[in-house]
């Protein structure tokens, strides 16, 4: 089937679910053929967390909705991308797929070999940029290498020219005829969460208008301050977008332009937002240059560690219900249970709980917290945890022990947080606490009238253990 005045381009959306500011959908709709947006739910899809999957699928149907308003569609289909790919391009008589680059290494290869086929086949196949600022390749070090310290990456791309944003495409060219779409319900994206969707929903808003607005009420209300308040888990200091990033709801250029603004109109966090922002690159940077990152301690001598690999050892099970009798890490990981999110001062501590006092793998937290974050990331999430556990890249030395108690007296100085979120240590306690005991799964068998549990480890006794261990093997 040929259309008007050229042959149809399939964009095929990943995680990229944008009309602003989005390099490769904006020249598609430029060149003035039919475009037909189209997102696949193969097995990268069917590979997610529980989180992640039922956030992506409120993203999708906003998604949709929003391509709808403007006389196009999102076609799903699912199954292996390169086969789905195959079909539309008979069914349709596209001739070109393009698509925004993803770097994690399963993307990758896929990618490549999809291109490559393609190509073979005639078919034009292009990727563009648009999910970072900078593409891992064009940021090297002195001698041709890739950075492994952020803050060497910070002073080598702080100043550097980021082209302007790109509106959304003026119009979306629809094919004389749209091909099949499978329904967004049957893919049931939530069925993994249905322990406490609707729990979660009342703390998330999908879809880009969503992300712009959060964007203008942060820098009009609370960049100014990030520096000193970003790490006072109680407060609403921080962007709050990155669940907005990790689908590319929004892209990081609007972030670092609106930074870039706020810092010339002297708003003093301005500087430091840029540089968490930057964090991001850094996460990507490593993970394209050194994917092993993903499975395996980036420094080797971390593989002589005894690390407690049991994802359902009972400390462990104590650790992901919040029910380790230390308040502020079972805070934290209840606030990423009714949630989706989790603020990243407490990431660092439960994190250093787990790896330190606990001494458990850092690959078993960082696969809980990919079950249940709805702003998982591959590349944040695991430069998080090999940062936080000290076998990272430029990480905190392990013998950095954080107590969370101490942090708690300096973060959380009045409890606000820790009340919000523990119900079993108040007599009248807040709705927060209590949406807890709604969004866990029955099987716990928890409730708010539990008594609250002794430490499963006593922090000092933790803290002494981890270290002995750490010195033995020295690592
Ligand atoms: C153990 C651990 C696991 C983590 N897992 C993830 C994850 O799966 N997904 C994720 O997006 N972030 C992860 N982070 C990083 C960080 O906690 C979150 O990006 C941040 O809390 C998101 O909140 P915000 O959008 O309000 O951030 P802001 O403080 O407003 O920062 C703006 C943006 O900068 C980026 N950013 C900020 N801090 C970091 C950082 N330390 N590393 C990388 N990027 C950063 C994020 O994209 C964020 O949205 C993890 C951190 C730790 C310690």
């Amino acid at each position: 089937m040929m259309d008007g005045p050229g042959s149809p381009i399939i964009f095929w959306f990943r995680r990229d679910l944008r009309l602003a500011d989005h390099p490769g959908f904006f020249d598609a709709c430029r060149s003035g053929r039919p475009v037909l947006p189209v997102f696949i739910a193969d097995e990268s899809v069917s590979g997610l967390g529980a989180a992640p999957k039922w956030r992506l699928g409120l993203g999708l149907e906003v998604f949709s909705r929003a391509l709808m308003a403007r006389g196009s569609r999102l076609i799903l289909r699912r199954g292996p991308a390169a086969q789905v790919l195959r079909d539309l391009l008979q069914e349709t008589g596209a001739d070109a797929v393009w698509w925004s680059r993803l770097y994690d290494p399963q993307a990758q290869a896929r990618d490549s070999a999809i291109k490559s086929d393609l190509k073979t086949q005639g078919v034009d196949a292009r990727s563009f940029a648009g999910h970072l600022l900078f593409e891992p390749w064009s940021v090297s070090t002195g001698s041709g290498g890739y950075y492994k310290v952020y803050s060497a990456m910070w002073r080598a791309v702080q100043g550097r020219e980021i082209a302007a944003a790109l509106p959304p495409p003026a119009q979306i060219p629809p094919p004389a005829a749209w091909p099949r779409s499978d329904d967004l319900q049957t893919w049931r994206l939530g069925a993994a969460m249905n322990r406490g969707a609707a729990v979660v929903q009342a703390h998330v808003a999908p879809g880009e208008d969503a992300a712009r607005a959060r964007l203008d009420a942060f820098v009009e209300t609370a960049i100014a301050d990030y520096k000193e308040l970003r790490d006072v888990p109680a407060l609403d200091a921080t962007s709050r977008l990155s669940d907005y990033l990790s689908l590319g709801e929004i892209s990081p250029r609007l972030l670092w332009h609106a930074g870039q603004r706020a810092r010339d109109a002297r708003k003093t966090g301005a500087e430091h937002f840029l540089k968490e922002v930057v964090w991001r690159e850094f996460a990507y940077h490593l993970m394209y240059h050194a994917p092993h990152m993903l499975s395996g301690n980036w420094k080797e001598g971390w593989d002589r560690f005894p690390w407690q690999t049991e994802a359902d050892a009972p400390e462990v099970q104590a650790w992901k219900q919040g029910r380790t009798g230390i308040p502020f890490v079972d805070a934290a990981m209840r606030e990423l249970y009714v949630t989706g999110r989790m603020h990243n001062r407490a990431r660092m501590i439960v994190a250093s709980y787990l790896t330190k006092h606990l001494m458990t793998h850092w690959k078993v937290g960082m696969d809980w917290f990919a079950d249940c974050l709805v702003d998982w990331d591959p590349a944040a999430n695991a430069m998080g945890w090999q940062w936080v556990a000290g076998s990272g890249p430029d990480a905190t030395p392990y013998f950095r022990v954080f107590n969370p108690d101490l942090q708690q007296k300096k973060f959380d100085p009045d409890g606000v947080y820790v009340a919000r979120w523990l119900a079993e240590t108040q007599a009248d306690p807040p709705e927060t606490a209590l949406s807890y005991f709604r969004a866990v799964p029955r099987a716990w068998g928890v409730a708010a009238d539990d008594p609250y549990p002794d430490p499963v480890m006593a922090l000092d006794e933790g803290r002494k253990r981890a270290l002995a261990a750490y010195q033995l093997r020295s690592v």
